[in-house]
């Protein structure tokens, strides 16, 4: 294409990764139009998905802990049944707040186009937005993803959930499956079970968060057993019958070989996810897929090297915030013409239960299954003060090093994991080392000191070493 498209960008999709790409280009002077199908702005992290989780997740939270205040040496404290239509009252109030931050008004001051509206490719260069033809340099696709729904006999007429209608019910479920043990199983599952739902989780894997090591997820297994969920783990779905005339919907499982029925008011699909790419005329430009997602290389371009992808249409790190390290990747390779490349490598992971697991890198499996020379260093929280005081001592901070202690991973369960994350993501990104670490001076007490003192173990072994106390004891004569 010789001439110059009318636009120098065109972002499909106005979420976190359309609109990190939106914002860098306008302030750049590029002449750029955003194109978003629904009538507002945020993506599913805002409406659907981070934002309504987290909120639900801190008031399921402070019910709980209502609940606990003996353990506090607090006269016991009655906690009502939940009035949802309150609860959901400050989902969107949350929402409301943060959508002011992605109005389109604050984007268009910015110096971009919005425009809502349904966009097809009509061939590489062109779209077609409401009927118009519109051409473009270069083109950006982050329509996100929706809740993967598999084909299992009766669900589609018994009914489910899924992330769009979790967060706007109208009344709190009695009762509720979810089917799948991933990020929003657990998450969902805990809030569910704390605000006084029956939950049931089926999982077809031998573990919760199944990507993660074993005993980091039997850490988040105990915290939802402890609220009550019924975690199934190792059990296929075969089929799904209902609403009877209670309203309940049956789940027929096949659990350790035998078959179970478990029955509830609701089921939540909560399966993974599949990306939002239909109806765009990926075809006409040229541009390859998949199920899973745009077919991308380590610039995120796509088959057709002007148009990028970036956020959950990638199929792969299904994150807000890799969705803005995307947007930052696709504004270098589209804007400043800079060839630079994607690192996953430390792309942080959370699931926001409690206790909590964060993890970074390579896991122990990983790094097994890689043939990686490492070794493993653990820490529990049991032995952190501030983990006492606060009754959460569960879980733990684990290390996976390599050569001369390079860090290859670290995943954390337990109280506010993601918080602590933090510390090892700037170590990193700084390339300080472990001994830097655990010469740092914290606050005590803090949970934070798990982590120095896990940075620390490595050096403690060669410092109390039996060699050392020998040159010790043939330099200055020690008797010990
Ligand atoms: C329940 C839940 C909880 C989550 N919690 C977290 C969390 O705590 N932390 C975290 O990091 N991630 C979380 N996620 C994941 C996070 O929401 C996504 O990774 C993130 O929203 C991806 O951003 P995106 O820009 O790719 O897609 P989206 O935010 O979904 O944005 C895509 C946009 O494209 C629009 N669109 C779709 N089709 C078209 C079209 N044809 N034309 C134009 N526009 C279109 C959509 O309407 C949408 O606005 C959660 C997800 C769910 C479901
Ligand atoms: N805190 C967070 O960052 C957060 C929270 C919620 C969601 N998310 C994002 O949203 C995405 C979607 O979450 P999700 O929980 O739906 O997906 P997921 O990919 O995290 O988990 C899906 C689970 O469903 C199971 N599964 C898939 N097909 C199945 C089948 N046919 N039968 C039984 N089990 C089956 C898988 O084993 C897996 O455990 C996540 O990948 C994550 O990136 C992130």
């Amino acid at each position: 294409m010789g001439q110059r498209g009318e636009y120098d960008l065109v972002v499909l999709g106005g979420g976190a990764a359309g609109l990190t790409v939106t914002a860098g280009a306008a302030r750049l002077g590029v002449r750029v139009l955003l194109v978003e199908s629904e009538g507002a702005l945020g993506g599913d992290c805002l409406h659907y998905g981070c934002v309504p989780s987290k909120t639900l997740i801190e008031t399921a939270r402070v019910r709980h802990l209502a609940g606990r205040a003996t353990d506090f040496g607090l006269p016991a404290m009655q906690t009502a049944p939940v009035d949802f239509a309150a609860v959901r009252q400050r989902i969107t109030g949350v929402i409301a707040g943060i959508q002011a931050h992605d109005a389109p008004d604050r984007f268009r001051r910015l110096g971009a186009e919005v425009h809502f509206g349904q966009a097809h490719f009509v061939d590489d260069h062109a779209l077609e937005l409401d009927g118009r033809r519109i051409t473009a340099d270069r083109f950006v696709i982050a329509t996100g993803s929706r809740a993967a729904v598999p084909d299992i006999p009766g669900l589609a007429e018994a009914g489910f959930l899924t992330n769009r209608e979790l967060f706007s019910l109208e009344k709190l479920p009695a009762s509720l499956i979810i089917l799948g043990g991933g990020a929003i199983a657990v998450e969902m599952g805990q809030a569910f079970a704390r605000l006084g739902s029956r939950v049931t989780i089926v999982q077809r894997s031998r573990q919760l968060l199944s990507r993660e090591d074993a005993d980091l997820a039997a850490v988040v297994a105990a915290g939802l057993t402890a609220d009550g969920v019924d975690v199934r783990l190792g059990t296929t779905v075969e089929s799904v019958a209902g609403p009877d005339a209670a309203g309940l919907r049956t789940v027929t499982v096949l659990d350790a070989g035998k078959r179970l029925e478990i029955a509830a008011e609701a089921i939540l699909v909560a399966m993974g996810r599949t990306a939002n790419l239909e109806g765009l005329g990926l075809d006409a430009a040229g541009i390859a897929y998949t199920q899973k997602g745009l077919g991308l290389d380590a610039r995120l371009r796509t088959s057709a090297p002007h148009v990028f992808g970036a956020g959950d249409v990638t199929g792969e790190h299904q994150f807000t915030h890799a969705a803005g390290y995307e947007g930052g990747v696709v504004l270098a390779g589209a804007v400043f013409r800079l060839p630079r490349r994607v690192d996953y490598a430390f792309m942080p992971r959370c699931a926001f239960t409690d206790p909590a697991l964060a993890a970074a890198g390579l896991t122990e499996e990983a790094a097994k299954a890689a043939g990686l020379p490492h070794t493993v260093v653990v820490e529990p929280f049991s032995g952190n003060d501030r983990a006492r005081a606060a009754g959460e001592t569960a879980g733990l901070v684990k290390l996976v090093l390599g050569r001369r202690g390079r860090l290859l991973g670290v995943g954390i369960a337990g109280a506010g994991a993601g918080e602590l994350l933090a510390q090892w993501l700037t170590a990193r990104a700084g390339k300080v080392g472990l001994s830097t670490l655990a010469g740092t001076t914290l606050p005590y007490p803090t949970l934070a000191e798990t982590g120095k003192r896990a940075a620390g173990r490595p050096l403690e072994r060669k410092l109390f070493s039996p060699l050392v106390r020998r040159i010790l004891r043939l330099v200055f004569g020690y008797r010990g």
